[in-house]
């Protein structure tokens, strides 16, 4: 009996792509709902088990799943062949095409127009894959955007003249008001699943199968996809960008809105500055001091660290430990670790240069003059050389921990919800790309001001 017990309040991470109503979305409670959360939690519900959702994206979610850093994923994502190689999907709940969208009142009516002209997609979406296959016969060239609200807002700007995405998706979008045009009959209709890595999770997906049978089967499958489907929007089901007209589009307004967000966005931010910031600055004080030390394999093993990791796109570094790490070593990197270690190697790496740049500028008689009086390397190093070359230093630390808070926001595309990621879901919602970046932006230069006012402060204590 416990051990039921313990099994049935097991608790599984599910990664999703938050811009994708009516699959997946905040409503205007900013809770994730969508037929694609309300069945996963109706079936969690049936099947005693519980789910942590993580608003992470499609492509993140995709590469989170097939690194086993999620258990799963649903996301209104199609059950293809190639993705089988992959994945174990669950049975499919819905099915989808791909539909073609142009500006209304723009002149292109067939995919034969796109001679020529630009194609948003989303990154690594089947409708990305649809764009790759047809664009050397009709022309075009793609542009690719992480969330689908990129995508839209690139056809709206006018920087892209079309754009290719679900049908279910685009008609739900249009008729709630995007200022699109549905212009081709839906392609490449594929059935669409709750997705786990292949050969894993083997029990989650048949509670899923299990619970989606019993939901077909008591009518609460149906419920579901009328609700978000049919009918009169509630203020539950509503996408936050309906209630465009309720709803206050200032800048204060917005702020209200979504204080909750912004404020667990910003602690987010600071945990993770914090925290690099000081695991950077001592890795990077050693590895310094590594370069200076008399021993041609410390020096060596220095310049090494900073080659490869000032060298490397921080990026790049985030992504290969996230999603990279995990299959070589078996086990899960939670995002903090992996964005703190990414921050502790490549802000590190800064610290590691202009440290032993600090100790090599202080003028060599001094080690000579200290050495020469009898100090031994360690004690003329901490006594004479490293107070001056500190001085030297201290510009260069408040440099780099500045530069370290504006490099956090890097870190969303590992799905952390700092600042930046929480600037990119809530615009997913309101649609209000302007007020909201600038919002962010503002959090950001007063959270470097209070920065670098509090650096000036010890940087004269340490001067005095
Ligand atoms: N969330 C999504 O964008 C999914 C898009 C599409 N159905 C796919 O699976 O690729």
């Amino acid at each position: 009996q416990p051990q039921i017990q313990a099994a049935s309040e097991k608790t599984y991470t599910i990664d999703t792509d938050v811009t994708f109503p009516p699959f997946v979305y905040a409503n205007t409670e900013n809770k994730y709902v969508g037929i694609d959360l309300d069945l996963l939690r109706a079936i969690a519900k049936e099947e005693g088990f519980k789910v942590k959702i993580r608003p992470v994206g499609f492509n993140a979610a995709v590469q989170s799943v097939s690194a086993g850093q999620a258990d799963g994923m649903i996301a209104g994502m199609s059950i293809t062949e190639e993705r089988k190689q992959k994945f174990d999907f669950s049975d499919p709940y819905y099915s989808a095409g791909i539909v073609m969208a142009v500006k209304d009142g723009s002149g292109i009516k067939s995919l034969s127009e796109l001679k020529g002209k630009k194609v948003a997609v989303k990154t690594g979406t089947a409708g990305a894959d649809y764009a790759n296959s047809i664009k050397d016969k009709y022309g075009f060239e793609i542009v690719t955007f992480d969330d689908s609200d990129g995508v839209y807002n690139d056809v709206l700007n006018g920087n892209s003249d079309a754009c290719f995405e679900d049908s279910a998706v685009m008609y739900y979008a249009i008729k709630n008001g995007l200022d699109l045009k549905v212009v081709t009959k839906p392609a490449n209709t594929t059935e669409t699943g709750f997705a786990v890595k292949k050969g894993q999770n083997q029990e989650l997906l048949k509670m899923f199968n299990e619970g989606l049978a019993k939901l077909k089967a008591n009518g609460e499958y149906d419920k579901i996809i009328k609700k978000y489907t049919e009918g009169k929007a509630t203020s539950e089901t509503k996408v936050k960008s309906q209630t465009a007209t309720a709803e206050d589009r200032t800048v204060l307004g917005i702020l209200k809105e979504n204080k909750d967000a912004f404020i667990s966005g910003i602690i987010e931010t600071l945990k993770l500055t914090v925290v690099g910031i000081f695991c950077a600055t001592i890795f990077g004080i050693f590895v310094g001091l590594l370069g200076v030390v008399p021993n041609k394999f410390c020096r060596g093993l220095s310049t090494t660290i900073i080659y490869i990791f000032r060298g490397l796109p921080l990026i790049v570094l985030a992504l290969f430990i996230y999603n990279g790490v995990p299959s070589l070593i078996g086990s899960k990197v939670p995002a903090f670790l992996a964005g703190m270690i990414t921050l502790m190697l490549n802000e590190g790496a800064y610290t590691a240069a202009f440290v032993k740049g600090g100790i090599e500028s202080v003028d060599k008689g001094q080690m000579e003059a200290a050495r020469s009086l009898g100090l031994p390397f360690g004690k003329a190093m901490r006594r004479v050389i490293l107070p001056q070359g500190i001085k030297i230093m201290v510009p260069s630390f408040i440099n780099q921990f500045i530069i370290t808070l504006k490099d956090t926001s890097i870190l969303s595309v590992i799905g952390l919800l700092e600042l930046t990621q929480t600037g990119k879901i809530i615009i997913a919602r309101n649609l209000e790309g302007f007020r909201v970046w600038a919002i962010v932006a503002v959090i950001y230069l007063v959270i470097i001001t209070v920065l670098t006012l509090l650096s000036k402060w010890i940087e004269r204590r340490i001067n005095n």
